[in-house]
């Protein structure tokens, strides 16, 4: 054991048993694509509204079960800000031990919004580790970040007799091999028809765009890598965002999904960094990276960091990756080895920073992937820590991209916060548009009749490689083992399932070992899988974005692909307005039973309306420029309800 094992195992505490452990159980049984076999369920959450917490508990989201982070402070009672599951507006002192701006200046007492706490809707004595939502873990956002539980098949080993497990899963390394490295699919019929999207740049003079590669004038090796990542010519996001990223501007930048986002913000920061001779130093415990990335959800962020690793191979610029449900000290002797890209997701981030291992007063580049989820009330208070913390550089001294497929009015007047005024705008096609390589089905259904509905559009699709997107995880494991007992060989990724498992489940999935895969919205944003040929909305999402997001797992790179989504008018008809105007500006047949739920009166109203609207443009260009967002919608409201999408049954 290591010195960070045993700081681990030193601070672990319990996990809260005490809230609704009503549902325990409930997920029954699933099929495990892992095991080939039936495999029992874990017990349900807690629920509730605002349940007040008296407790303290360790680190971000992520390192829970690794054990507090080092500058852990008194355990204080509050309603949580994160404890349990919550939906609650807490008045939230957090009493996590992971960094904090608050209370690093010794501020402990202000008030602030519930992120999410109380879900666990129970009350929590004080322990050390209490308030995680009750058995099955406390949530974290709306995406993912749920607390790992103890759980006898997985690998958590119990630490002390609070029988509070601590995460020891070490993910298999990631292939050394060339090929497999390099291994990509193949850009599709339509990857062409990109040159014939129109892109928008707002903001004052902003760089002439490459058409090529080569005028990106990347070094020997980063042109290899590119070119062995089978990239032959860049994409409007890339053309546009390559040379804006190396003029040193700040970057909002919206383009559909699966148009090489990734690439646009990578390839530049690492041929600065390149260019600088940038090199990752293992002498030292403190890392100082040069950029940071960060994303919602851990399958992402793995994801961009493999990007990352491929496009810096043979260089001596070296990424890390940190995100939670894996174990710390393995994160942390990987760090220490060096590190100049680190890509994380926000609370395993700020914990390795809370712990010293980070240092942030090299970072010239920050990178927020899914900039509108990370800036939604889920994570802007983390995002709000990371650039609060110490040493890092003011937004004058830094720069700061931010990517999405979808980027609402509101969630960009907060963007600003993070960006120097004069940051350019970028919009490649409709902003908050779906891509149009996606053909969209409706299909009218009232709940009962959804799963006769999926199980005979599985049938007559065959073997083809699905994502099934439902809106709760006991949904998710109720709509697999239904699947499994038809004989579609499934499996299912969301936030209650152990990160070995939701890994596990994700190569099954791109393998092909199980061509279905179940998902909460964990699996909305970014994952880009080969050859997903349909995806189907069992349960349509409460917002217009996540639907964006979700269909775009497929149809992706040029390639074409389709999406279902079952649409129930007694749930969705909020909906109506939104699907309608995505339909009609991705230039796809809109059903006259649709237009007419879209016109009957039932569009979002009321106090208080979630997000169902999109954003067109830079917001900057007024109130005339084209912008379909209800104004009265606020991203706090919005960001909750989004929040609520997976997590209330
Ligand atoms: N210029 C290019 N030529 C060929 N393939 C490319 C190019 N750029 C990106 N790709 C590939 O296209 C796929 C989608 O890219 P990426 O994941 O970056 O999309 P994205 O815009 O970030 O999508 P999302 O909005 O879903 O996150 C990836 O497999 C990537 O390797």
């Amino acid at each position: 054991m290591d010195e960070w094992e045993e700081q681990e195992t030193a601070t672990s505490g319990t996990c809260a048993l005490t809230s609704h452990t009503s549902n325990a159980g409930t997920q029954g049984d699933f099929w495990s694509s892992d095991r080939g076999e039936f495999q029992r369920g874990r017990g349900g959450r807690g629920r509730g509204r605002g349940g007040f917490k008296n407790s303290s508990f360790s680190g971000a989201e992520d390192s829970a079960n690794d054990g507090d982070s080092q500058n852990n402070t008194a355990e204080r009672s509050s309603f949580s800000r994160r404890g349990g599951r919550g939906r609650g507006r807490g008045f939230g002192r957090t009493d996590h031990g992971d960094f904090d701006a608050n209370e690093e200046n010794g501020d402990h007492t202000n008030v602030s919004r519930g992120r999410r706490g109380g879900r666990g809707g129970s009350y929590r004595q004080g322990g050390e580790q209490g308030g995680r939502g009750g058995f099955g873990g406390g949530y974290r956002g709306k995406d993912e970040e749920v607390f790992a539980q103890g759980n006898q098949d997985t690998p958590a080993e119990k630490t002390d007799e609070s029988d509070r497990p601590r995460v020891t899963y070490v993910p298999p390394p990631p292939s050394e091999d060339e090929e497999s490295i390099f291994s990509h699919y193949e850009s599709g019929v339509n990857f062409d028809k990109y040159d014939e999207i129109l892109v928008d740049v707002s903001g004052t003079n902003p760089p002439p765009a490459i058409m090529t590669f080569d005028e990106a004038a990347l070094c020997e090796s980063l042109k290899r890598n590119v070119s062995k990542s089978g990239y032959v010519k860049p994409t409007p996001v890339q053309k546009h965002g390559i040379p804006i990223v190396s003029a040193g501007r700040d970057l909002m930048a919206c383009a559909q999904t699966g148009s090489g986002k990734t690439a646009a913000f990578l390839l530049p920061i690492l041929q600065q960094l390149m260019a600088d001779g940038a090199a990752a130093s293992c002498f030292s415990e403190t890392q100082e990276p040069e950029a940071i990335i960060v994303a919602p959800t851990r399958e992402l962020i793995n994801q961009i960091y493999l990007e990352a690793r491929k496009f810096a191979y043979g260089t001596c610029v070296r990424p890390v990756v940190v995100y939670g449900g894996v174990s710390t000290g393995h994160q942390i002797r990987d760090l220490s080895r060096g590190c100049n890209v680190l890509c994380g997701t926000p609370g395993r981030l700020l914990d390795m920073i809370g712990r010293g291992k980070v240092g942030l007063t090299k970072v010239r580049y920050l990178v927020l992937d899914e900039a509108d989820r990370m800036l939604d009330m889920g994570f802007e208070p983390d995002m709000r820590r990371l650039v609060g913390s110490p040493g890092m550089p003011s937004k004058e001294n830094r720069q700061t991209l931010m990517f999405s497929a979808t980027f609402p009015e509101d969630i960009q007047r907060l963007a600003a916060d993070f960006l120097k005024t004069d940051y350019l705008f970028l919009a490649v096609g409709i902003v908050g548009g779906a891509c149009s390589d996606v053909e969209q089905t409706f299909v009218q259904v009232t709940k009962f009749a959804k799963r006769d509905q999926l199980l005979d559009l599985l049938k007559s699709t065959g073997s083809a490689r699905t994502m099934v997107f439902v809106e709760t995880k006991r949904q998710a494991d109720f709509i697999a083992v239904i699947l499994c007992q038809e004989k579609f060989p499934t499996t299912s990724i969301h936030g209650d399932r152990e990160q070995w498992q939701r890994e596990q489940a994700l190569g099954d999935f791109r393998s092909g070992k199980c061509p279905v895969l179940v998902a909460t919205s964990v699996g909305a944003r970014g994952l880009d899988i080969p050859d997903v040929q349909l995806v189907v909305n069992f349960d349509l999402p409460n917002n217009i974005d996540e639907y964006v997001h979700r269909i775009g797992r497929t149809g992706r790179c040029g390639n074409t692909g389709r999406a279902v989504s079952f649409y129930d008018p007694e749930a969705n008809s909020e909906l109506a307005q939104s699907l309608v105007t995505i339909l009609s500006k991705a230039q796809q047949e809109v059903p006259s039973w649709l237009e007419a739920a879209a016109f009957s009166g039932h569009g979002p109203s009321g106090f208080n309306p979630p997000r169902k609207h999109f954003a067109s443009t830079d917001l900057r260009k007024g109130p005339q420029g084209g912008l379909f967002q209800d104004s009265s919608v606020t991203s706090q409201l919005a960001a909750q309800t989004a929040a609520d999408d997976e997590e209330w049954e």
